[in-house]
């Protein structure tokens, strides 16, 4: 990239879970860690809790096997500019995004993301669902600890790692944004993102989350289908059993998500994915960011 090239962004969020859209449709742009987590940053950047990269399938050495199947590849990154392999506000607000911009039709899109091709249904306005596939439940007793307090936790697999603990109230966690939660490495090599769960009635649960590579947020949607399948097991309700949908209720910091658990065991999501702005990245500041 030379400083005289004007590199254009989005801003966008799906419920308060916000991001920098960067559209790099042929994967010119290397985007190093560290200038992620410099347009991330909430006072000298954009601020965003993570970067959407928007490249073709077939430009992205990760994405090129799914090209067939998926024209754009959503290489989502972190606030601290981590990799992760799915993110599921993100891949909402990436669809939003390709709508937007007149990449795709409204209806039913293929998006691929470094865990698999994930099915997404947009309309011109209005919320946006997404098929996040299964969610696997590793048997592994977990404990998360935060600010001096413990919890036994349930571990689950949405493509990322998650460890979901039941709180009689979410102001338990404590303040998440200084003090950052604790799970065990053994179990989580790579990290994981913590969920505390509290009851809000029948099928309705709220929830903080605790992100890998962005702290805490105002919303996850891994997270909250981590939380919908693990409350549904918690309460006797397995659909792959009784055949019959589940669905919960997931509140968040910014907002509500619905999730539904299929007897083939996949999970849908739907919440809403706003674009808030666009524009272009100073070109000398970012010139800097990626040096
Ligand atoms: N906010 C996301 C999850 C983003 C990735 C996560 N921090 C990780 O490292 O796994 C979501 O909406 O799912």
């Amino acid at each position: 990239m030379t400083s005289t090239q004007r590199i254009a962004f989005l801003k966008g969020h799906g419920t308060e879970n916000d991001f920098v859209i960067v559209p790099d449709p042929d994967g010119r742009l290397e985007l190093p860690a560290a200038a992620v987590a410099r347009i991330c940053d909430r006072r000298a950047g954009l601020g965003g809790d993570g970067v959407l990269r928007v490249v073709r399938s077939a430009a992205h050495p990760e994405a090129r096997a799914m090209a067939d199947e998926a024209e754009w590849f959503m290489d989502y990154r972190n606030g601290d500019g981590s990799i992760a392999e799915m993110c599921g506000n993100g891949v909402r607000v990436f669809a939003r995004y390709l709508l937007h911009a007149g990449l795709v039709e409204a209806g039913e899109v293929t998006i691929a993301t470094r865990a698999g091709v994930r099915r997404v249904h947009v309309a011109k306005t209005g919320h946006v669902t997404v098929s996040m596939g299964r969610a696997e439940l590793p048997e592994e007793s977990v404990v998360v600890t935060v600010g001096g307090r413990s919890w036994p936790a349930r571990n689950v697999n949405m493509g990322n790692p998650h460890a979901v603990a039941f709180v009689e109230d979410l102001d338990h966690a404590g303040e998440l944004r200084t003090v950052p939660p604790f799970s065990p490495a053994e179990v989580y090599p790579a990290g994981v993102n913590i969920e505390f769960v509290a009851d809000r009635g029948p099928r309705h649960v709220a929830m903080r989350v605790h992100e890998r590579g962005s702290g805490e947020t105002r919303s996850c949607g891994t997270g909250a289908c981590a939380v919908a399948v693990a409350t549904a097991r918690r309460d006797g309700a397995d659909p792959a059993v009784t055949g019959t949908p589940v669905t919960y209720t997931v509140d968040v910091l910014g907002g509500s998500l619905s999730i539904t658990e299929l007897p083939d065991g996949t999970v849908e999501m739907t919440g809403p994915a706003v674009i808030v702005a666009e524009g272009t990245f100073d070109p000398e500041w970012l010139t800097a960011a990626l040096a």
